[in-house]
Parts: C-alpha cells; structure tokens; sequence
C-alpha cells in the first residue's frame, strides 16, 4: 500500500471533533462578524455541509430566502472529481444582478479551495463564509471563524457517535 491509496483522512491523522454545542457556538460567532458584513437579501448553502450552518446563520439575521448549490467532491474521506448536481437557482442569480451582490454563501469548511473556486466563479461578488478554514483555502474565504493547519481532518457532530472511550491508562488519548 502506498500512500496515495491511504484516505485523506488517514493521512492527515490530526482529528478535530466538533461537538454540536461547539458547532453551534461557531456559527453564531460567525454571524456575529457577518452581521457586520450585510445587509444580504439571500443566502446559499452548499450542500451538503453548509446546510446546518446556513440554517443557524439564516436565523440569527432574519434571512427566510435561502438556496442551495448541490456539489459532491468527497466520497466520504477521498476527494474526487467535483460534480456540479444543482445549480444556484435563476431567480437567486437574478436577485445578484447575475454576479452574487448582496448575497451569502455559506459552507461549513474551506480545504483545498476546490469547491469555493467553482462556487465562487459563479457568483464572482458574492460573500463567501465557512466556519472553519485550512490554509490552502483560506484565501477564497470572505469571512470564517477558526482556522486549523493543512494535516487538519474536522469531524461534524452530524458524522459522529457516541462511542466507548478506554481509559488513558491503556493507550488511548
Ligand atoms: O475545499 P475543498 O477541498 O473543496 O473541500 C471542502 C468541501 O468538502 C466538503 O464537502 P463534500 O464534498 O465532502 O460534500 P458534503 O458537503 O456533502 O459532505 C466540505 O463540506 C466542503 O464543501
Ligand atoms: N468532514 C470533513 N470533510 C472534509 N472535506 C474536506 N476536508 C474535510 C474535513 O476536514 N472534514
Ligand atoms: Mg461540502
């Protein structure tokens, strides 16, 4: 087995779990510095992740319209070609004057910056936020909340379940 066959996730070997109360604190200190941003007349999530954070988001700035882009690009841990499987829908470019003015894209994590890129090229003035952001991304991100190193895999609360821990004693930590 070579290392390319390994998951990115085994590679990376730096886990950051996130609880949903963590989750949750983060996107409201996400909407705090957003809130500074706006006004924005929509928002767009990109599914799947930036849905939880764009529904947190939209709530706490009293934002009811909200759209999806639909793009895969990891089956599961492994990155593969980007699949566009839904569009941004027309009268959400058109609320942007076709290029994003005004409007909020949410997701919850930027890596590589392959997704942002293409979501971004869409709608070149939107405003681009995630929660938390690797390096190489990070230069495509408007507004995020916590940055974490490149060799950084992020767990979400949605992924995760409550599991037996060992004790410490016997090699676990
Ligand atoms: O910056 P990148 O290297 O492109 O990675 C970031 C993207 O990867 C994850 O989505 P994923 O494709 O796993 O789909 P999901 O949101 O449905 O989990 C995450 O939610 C981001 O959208
Ligand atoms: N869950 C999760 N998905 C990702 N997609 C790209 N990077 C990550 C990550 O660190 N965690
Ligand atoms: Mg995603």
């Amino acid at each position: 087995m070579t290392a390319s066959d390994l998951s990115k996730q085994d590679r990376t070997g730096r886990p950051f779990p996130v609880s949903w109360d963590q989750f949750h604190r983060d996107c409201r200190a996400l909407t705090w510095r957003l809130n500074e941003v706006g006004p924005f007349k929509a928002v767009i999530a990109i599914t799947r992740g930036g849905l939880v954070p764009a529904a947190i988001v939209a709530r706490e700035l009293g934002i009811r319209v909200i759209d999806t882009v639909c793009i895969a690009s990891y089956d599961h841990d492994k990155q593969e070609a980007l699949q566009l499987l839904k569009p941004i829908s027309a009268d959400i470019v058109a609320l942007g004057a076709g290029t994003g003015e005004g409007v909020l894209i949410v997701d919850d994590l930027v890596d590589t910056g392959a997704t942002a890129r293409v979501v971004r090229d869409m709608m070149p003035a939107a405003h681009f936020a995630t929660v938390y952001a690797k390096p190489l991304g990070r230069p495509l991100v408007d507004t995020f909340i916590t940055e974490v190193s490149q060799d950084t895999w992020i767990y979400f609360p949605w992924d995760l379940g409550l599991s037996f821990q060992p004790p410490m004693k016997d090699g676990a930590g």
